[in-house]
């Protein structure tokens, strides 16, 4: 009778699930095994979509940028120890680049790991992730799976984003609850990301040194994209009238092509400008500190800084107008104060910008017009820039060297955040996990244009992108190697050193190894002809793009990073 039926139960798979799910999480990207397959088959069987890659770095660099396109936190699941460490320098990576992620890892038990006592995979993989992530937690309890889950997802996106840990030691999963119970221990998270008000005083004190300057520059950064105030960000720029540089993966925020870009006019406007206002956008080595040559005279500018991280300001230079909020808030604030009688900026400052920025594009028009055989990085970005241009709504990834220092500044972008590339670290084989994660948080087609060398970091996710039939095309950029792949020899032959040098290579074959589209291109008509028709297609595509290995330089642009020895010539 219903006297003896049982309570009904649930246990710690179907929490986490449910914790996830109920706090809008739909994607997972993972590496099954042991001691989470279950849980990823179960989290299927629930409509999650599970996408499984073949190397848990790249399944972490898609929930960082799933992260950064959609503002809740991609979720990445490993096993544990090997996997878990897979998943660090993506862990490491989004919170470097303020990318809101969260990597679970099944662990051994405490009472294992504390005495030491070599359990499979053992590791205190919660004391190694702690100083390389934001915030690191571990769940013991299933009671506890409900807040554990709340607070990963409110330490990713609250403030300033970045990576979380949550650390599940095994016997969590199967541990049961009575189903009642197990509902409410659930939270849905109110407001995980709180606006930020921005200070009136520190808004009044920001527009007067703004309105004092003559030769106004605006820096948007990609915490200005990350933070979809899109309308409010044009408004400001367009209401005030100054000229705008964006960093890499803020271009796109405004339109490369717009008339108050000095993106082509980069290092006179940074050189020449009294007064930077810096929109999400930090002061690092990518803006060369703040300080030195790249900024003209020692103390020459003043800088304003709009940042949601309080301990951002003051961190190389001194900045004379600290505006602490969400960008989204900070710019209407601004915006408010900006009223009727706003002094446009000198007309001498803003048309000498104008004719810097054409002078520079006119001088780099008849480069990417060449139609050269094998190409050069110009030609072949020429054709590429093209098809961005036709197609703005696709996503553009991109890493290596040359091949992302030269495209940064020739490939136009005009919609917000469909660039996407090594961010603040430098750091190569974010290719085919962004491209992967691009593809199924957006459904738009996807454009990698990879550095061969980069391309091999993250190579074999072609077969994941085939698996999930992805309309992705990547385009290797084949130099033949390394950076120029042209060092001498040191044991003699005609031949490069190997070490930097890989010829004949093929890496169309790969593509068509696991059922997509190979293309072998040598010419930049060619190459447009065939993105244009991957993108048609939307099959996975992987076009081997012929580059002259005589062609760029070592390191791109920051080959003045290389030390140099003073006693021996390397
Ligand atoms: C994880 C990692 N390893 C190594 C490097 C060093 N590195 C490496 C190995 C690059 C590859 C350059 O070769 P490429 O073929 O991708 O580019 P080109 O377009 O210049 O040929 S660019 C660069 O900074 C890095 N940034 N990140
Ligand atoms: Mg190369």
């Amino acid at each position: 009778s219903e006297t003896d039926t049982p309570p009904a139960l649930t246990d710690g798979f179907q929490l986490v699930i449910d914790a996830l799910k109920l706090n809008g999480i739909e994607n997972f990207y993972t590496v099954p095994g042991i001691p989470i397959s279950d849980l990823l088959r179960m989290a299927q069987a629930e409509g999650l979509r599970v996408i499984s890659f073949r190397h848990e770095q790249n399944a972490g660099n898609a929930a960082a940028i799933a992260g950064f396109l959609t503002k809740k936190p991609g979720v990445c699941l490993t096993v544990s120890a090997p996997g878990f460490l897979n998943g660090l320098t993506a862990l490491a990576n989004a919170t470097t680049n303020c990318f809101p992620m969260i990597l679970i890892s099944g662990s051994s038990e405490r009472e294992i790991v504390d005495l030491q006592q070599g359990d499979y995979e053992e590791m205190d993989q919660l004391a190694i992730a702690k100083p390389l992530c934001k915030a690191a937690f571990r769940i013991l309890h299933a009671q506890d799976i409900g807040i554990g889950v709340a607070r990963a997802i409110r330490a990713a996106v609250s403030g300033r984003p970045g990576g979380v840990y949550l650390d599940l030691p095994a016997k969590l999963f199967s541990q049961v609850l009575d189903e009642v119970e197990g509902k409410k221990s659930l939270v849905k998270v109110i407001d995980p990301a709180p606006a930020q008000l921005p200070d009136p005083s520190a808004i009044t004190r920001a527009l007067d040194v703004l309105k004092s300057a003559k030769r106004p520059l605006i820096v948007l950064g990609k915490g200005a994209a990350y933070a979809q105030a899109d309308e409010e960000v044009r408004a400001l720029v367009e209401k005030s009238g100054i000229p705008f540089l964006q960093m890499s993966m803020a271009k796109g925020l405004l339109p490369d092509t717009h008339p108050q870009s000095a993106g082509a006019a980069r290092s006179m406007v940074l050189k020449d400008a009294d007064v930077v206002m810096l929109v999400g956008a930090r002061l690092n080595w990518l803006l060369s500190h703040g300080k030195g040559k790249t900024w003209g005279a020692p103390g020459s500018k003043k800088f304003i800084q709009i940042d949601i991280e309080p301990k951002e300001m003051d961190s190389n230079v001194e900045i004379v107008a600290p505006v602490v909020g969400d960008i989204g808030s900070c710019m209407s604030a601004l915006l408010a104060g900006i009223d009727g009688n706003w002094p446009a900026p000198p007309a001498d400052w803003v048309s000498a910008v104008s004719a810097r920025r054409e002078a520079n594009i006119g001088k780099m028009a008849p480069k990417l017009m060449s139609n050269a055989s094998p190409m050069n990085f110009h030609g072949a970005l020429g054709a590429l820039r093209r098809v961005v241009k036709e197609r703005p709504d696709a996503i553009l990834v991109n890493e290596g060297a040359n091949t992302l220092d030269l495209a940064r500044g020739i490939i136009d972008m005009y919609e917000p955040r469909k660039r996407l590339d090594v961010g603040t670290w430098g750091v190569m084989g974010i290719g085919m996990g962004y491209a992967v994660a691009a593809a199924v948080e957006t459904g738009k087609p996807v454009l990698a244009i990879e550095g061969d060398s980069a391309f091999g970091f993250s190579g074999m996710e072609v077969e994941t992108i085939c698996r999930y039939k992805l309309p992705i095309c990547v385009v290797v950029f084949n130099n033949s190697g390394i950076y120029r792949g042209t060092d001498v020899n040191p044991t003699g032959g005609s031949d490069p050193s190997p070490m930097v040098f890989m010829p004949d290579t093929r890496y169309d074959k790969m593509m068509e190894a696991f059922g997509g589209v190979g293309v072998h291109v040598t010419a930049p008509d060619e190459l447009y002809r065939a993105v244009s028709e991957a993108m048609d297609s939307g099959k996975p595509t992987l076009i081997n793009a012929v580059i002259d290995p005589a062609a760029g330089t070592e390191s791109g642009n920051i080959g003045s990073l290389n030390p140099t020895s003073s006693v021996r010539k390397a």
